[in-house]
C-alpha cells in the first residue's frame, strides 16, 4: 500500500527501515516532541503524545538500540505530558531536556538537572513588564504568555495571541534585548521565541549520543528550527560511515525544513505512520 501521510524524498530516506530491519540493535532514533510526537495546541500544557506514535514506540523501545526523546521541554514536562511513567518498551529511552541540558534514563531512573542561575527569573520579571508597557500603549499582546521552564528557560508564546505572527513580531526585538542584558540566548520557534540560559543545541545533544551510543543507523526526528543543528550533524555522521536519515514533520509554519529531509511526514499524524511502518518493518 503506498503511504500517504509521509514519503521518502531521498535515497537514504527510502532504504532506512530496510537497514534498520538488517541491524535493529545499532539504530539510534531521536525524536523531538512538540510539533512532532505531540500535535501543537493552543496552551503548552495540553500537549500529549499522539496515540500512533506511543503505540510504536512502545514496539520500537524493546527492538531497536536506543531512543531518544531530544526536547526544548524540560524533562519533568515530557515525562509528564508524554505519560512515560510505567510505559511498555521505555527501556532503551532518554530524554534529553532543555536541548539536552536535562537528562533522564527511562532504565534506570537516573535524573541529571544542573543547578539553576538567577538570570532567567530576572529577565521574567523584564519581560512581565515589557507586557504590560506594550498592552498599555495598545499594541495587541492579549493572549501573549510566558512558560517558565523551571528557572533554565523561559518561552514568549504567541498563539493565543489575535494575530500570532504580528505579536511576535511586535516583540523579537525587545525581548531578543532582554536576553542580551541577561547574558540569555534567544531560541525562535513555532509562534514562540525562548530566551535560554544555556547555548546548547539539540546537535550537541545528539552528538553526545552518538558518541556514547555508537550507533550504526541514525534517524533524528523533528519539525522546528531548534532540530536544525541536530538534522545539521547529520551529513558529518555520514562521512563517518553512519546511515543517516532527517526526518522532517512538515507544516505550513516551518516549510523551509523539509529542504533537509529525507522522509517528510505529514505532522505529527504522518510521524506516527512512519514509526508505525518501521516497527512493522523491524518486529
Ligand atoms: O523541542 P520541542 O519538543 O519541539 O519543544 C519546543 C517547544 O515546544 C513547545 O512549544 C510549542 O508547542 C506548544 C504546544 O503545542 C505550542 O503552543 C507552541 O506554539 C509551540 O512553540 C513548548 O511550549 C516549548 O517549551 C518548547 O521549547
Amino acid at each position: 500500500m503506498a503511504p500517504t501521510t509521509w514519503h521518502p524524498v531521498t535515497e537514504a530516506g527510502g532504504e532506512f527501515a530496510d537497514l534498520a530491519a538488517a541491524e535493529p540493535d545499532k539504530v539510534l532514533l531521536a525524536l523531538d516532541f512538540d510539533g512532532t510526537l505531540a500535535h501543537l495546541v493552543p496552551d503548552p500544557e495540553d500537549s500529549r503524545m499522539h496515540a500512533g506514535s506511543a503505540a510504536a514506540l512502545a514496539q520500537l523501545g524493546d527492538r531497536l538500540g536506543q531512543v531518544a526523546i531530544i526536547t526544548g521541554r524540560a524533562v519533568d514536562a515530557v515525562r509528564r505530558l508524554g505519560e512515560l511513567e510505567g510505559r511498555p518498551g521505555l527501556g532503551r529511552l532518554v530524554v534529553l531536556g532543555q536541548y539536552g541540558v536535562e537528562r533522564w534514563d527511562a532504565a534506570t531512573g537516573e535524573l541529571r538537572e544542573p543547578e539553576v542561575g538567577g538570570a532567567v527569573a530576572a529577565a521574567k520579571r523584564e519581560l512581565v513588564e515589557l507586557l504590560a508597557e506594550l498592552a498599555a500603549a495598545g499594541h495587541p499582546v492579549a493572549g501573549v504568555h510566558l512558560e517558565d521552564k523551571q528557572g533554565r528557560a523561559i518561552g514568549v508564546h504567541t498563539r493565543r495571541a489575535e494575530d500570532p505572527e504580528a505579536a511576535l513580531a511586535l516583540l523579537d526585538e525587545g525581548v531578543r534585548g532582554i536576553g542580551e542584558r541577561h547574558g540569555l540566548h534567544a531560541e525562535p520557534g513555532r509562534l514562540v521565541i525562548e530566551l535560554r540560559s544555556s547555548t546548547r543545541s539539540k546537535g550537541d545533544a545528539l552528538a553526545d549520543l552518538v558518541a556514547e551510543f555508537s550507533p550504526g543507523l541514525v534517524a533524528m526526528v523533528g519539525d522546528d528550527l531548534g532540530d536544525l543543528p541536530a538534522f545539521e550533524l547529520l551529513p558529518r555522521l555520514r562521512e563517518r560511515g553512519i546511515a543517516c536519515c532527517a526526518v522532517v514533520s512538515s507544516s505550513q509554519e516551518q516549510p523551509a525544513l523539509t529542504e533537509v529531509a529525507d522522509v517528510v511526514c505529514d505532522g505529527p499524524d504522518g510521524v506516527a505512520d512512519w514509526l508505525t511502518e518501521l516497527a512493522r518493518r523491524v518486529s
